[in-house]
């Protein structure tokens, strides 16, 4: 996190901000409403001609003009007179209540309009005030929040038809592996579809950032390097996928020191995600993801979600941290810190955390479910049901870090190996 930098910040169209992160504080620049005005279609009236009213001895006011919302009386009322008034409509000076359609009865005297009123009105009935939602100078939402559908109606409100905020990151994906197919070739022997370069495209942009997919290279030294040197030229972060491990044609650690970059670690104790890989070039940010499908989306959550999102200036940056109980057994043990793609649901006794499907880290079927990470420690023993589980999620607000809370989980039931971050 001490190599985070700040990606700058851009002004854009209120009709292009959405889900973008305001880099200004806004402030009411008038009051809300910003004129008295009423609340109901109905009269506007002086309160006290009404003060004797009754079932009995209605009072009848004349009715001057009427006014829609949007349109200002030309009179000002006296005692006796009434103003029609539409919803919104600005309350006409001199007049201090309004009473509703459907409590007077309208009545014609000498060819004019008058109304009958049967109760009386008490002064500032049905006025919706000037002010009263918010004044003028009031702090509405502080810079490093997210637009929000409200928030653009506030933008609206105050005559922001563009809004200053912090500039999403280009974020380059290049996916590396000869056995690769583009998404519309068919299958053939040894070989499968790219699923990597969309999935973190998806992830990424669900963080905020712009996304360049890069055409997949073969594993070789020479035209990996040339594509990741070039691709760093016009991005801010390379995701690059597989490619990071240490077999014969893992060659992502060689293009790393070729380049020259400052390589920030290679290998993490943890599963899936062990061999994600991050470096730092020229300002540029490169993260060597798994190419294993679960352990690359992992590594982006976990790796690419706090450095997109602090160059944004979020408060924020990385994952949820909550606890949950284990719905079933997870009978496997593991050696390392373990992150189990899982499905979290909020019952009404509590968070309930179930494991999702094939737990491998080359599954993409556990990824349709998964809405968050069970956090396990290495151990040698499995977990029970009904165990205290921590977890992460990528969903709803983020947390700071280190986490205010134990990530890690409690076995009720089966002693574990418990060992803190
Ligand atoms: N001797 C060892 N072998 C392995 C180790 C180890 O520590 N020692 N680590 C294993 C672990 S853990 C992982 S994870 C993988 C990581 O491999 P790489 O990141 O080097 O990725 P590749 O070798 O290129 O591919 C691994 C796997 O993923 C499939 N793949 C690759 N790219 C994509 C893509 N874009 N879309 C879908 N699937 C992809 C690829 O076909 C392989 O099946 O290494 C273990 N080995
Ligand atoms: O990097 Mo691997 O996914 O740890 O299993
Ligand atoms: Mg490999």
């Amino acid at each position: 996190m001490n190599h985070t930098r700040f990606w700058g910040i851009e002004d854009v169209s209120i009709t292009e901000c959405d889900h973008r992160i305001l880099a200004e504080n806004l402030t009411a620049t008038h009051d809300v409403p910003p004129f008295n005005r009423s609340p109901y279609d109905g009269f506007a009236i002086r309160s006290s001609d009404s003060k004797h009213a009754s079932m009995n001895h209605p009072i009848t006011l004349k009715v001057v003009e009427t006014i829609g919302a949007g349109q200002v009386a030309e009179h000002e009322i006296e005692s006796g007179m009434a103003v029609r008034i539409m919803t919104g409509a600005k309350i006409p000076d001199g007049a201090d209540a309004v009473i509703m359609l459907e409590l007077v009865k309208e009545l014609i005297i000498d060819g004019e309009t008058h109304i009958q009123i049967k109760r009386s009105v008490k002064k500032d009935e049905n006025i919706s005030f000037q002010g009263e939602d918010t004044q003028e100078g009031t702090v509405l939402v502080k810079a490093g929040t997210k637009i929000t559908p409200g928030i653009v109606a506030i933008l609206a409100t105050f005559g922001y038809h563009t809004v200053s905020v912090y500039k999403r990151p280009v974020v380059g994906i290049l996916s590396t592996g000869t056995e690769l197919l583009d998404v519309n070739e068919d299958l053939q022997p040894g070989k499968i579809r790219n699923s990597n370069a969309y999935m973190c495209a998806a992830q990424v942009r669900a963080m905020g950032a712009e996304v360049r997919i890069y055409q997949h290279r073969e594993d070789n030294f020479d035209s990996l390097y040339k594509s990741i040197k070039e691709s760093l030229q016009e991005t801010d972060v390379l995701i690059t996928t597989g490619g990071v491990s240490v077999g014969d044609y893992d060659f992502l650690p060689e293009v790393y020191k070729k380049l020259g970059a400052e390589v920030l670690f290679n290998k993490v104790a943890m599963r899936p995600g062990s061999v994600t890989t991050v470096a730092v070039f020229e300002e540029k940010w490169l993260f060597g993801l798994s190419g294993n499908p679960s352990a690359c989306f992992v590594g982006a959550e976990l790796f690419v979600r706090p450095v997109i999102l602090k160059g944004m200036n979020m408060l924020k940056p990385h994952c949820r941290v909550t606890k949950a109980t284990l719905s079933r057994d997870f009978p496997k043990p593991n050696p390392f810190t373990r992150f189990v793609r899982a499905t979290l649901s909020e019952e009404i006794d509590g968070n309930v955390v179930k494991p999702a499907g094939l737990d491998k880290s080359s599954s993409v079927s556990s990824l349709v479910e998964a809405n968050c990470l069970i956090a396990l420690p290495g151990g040698t023993r499995g977990w029970e049901k009904g165990s205290e589980v921590g977890v992460i999620t990528w969903h709803g607000e983020g947390s700071e870090w280190p986490w205010d809370h134990p990530l890690f989980s409690k076995s009720s039931a089966i002693k574990t190996v418990e060992k803190q971050l």
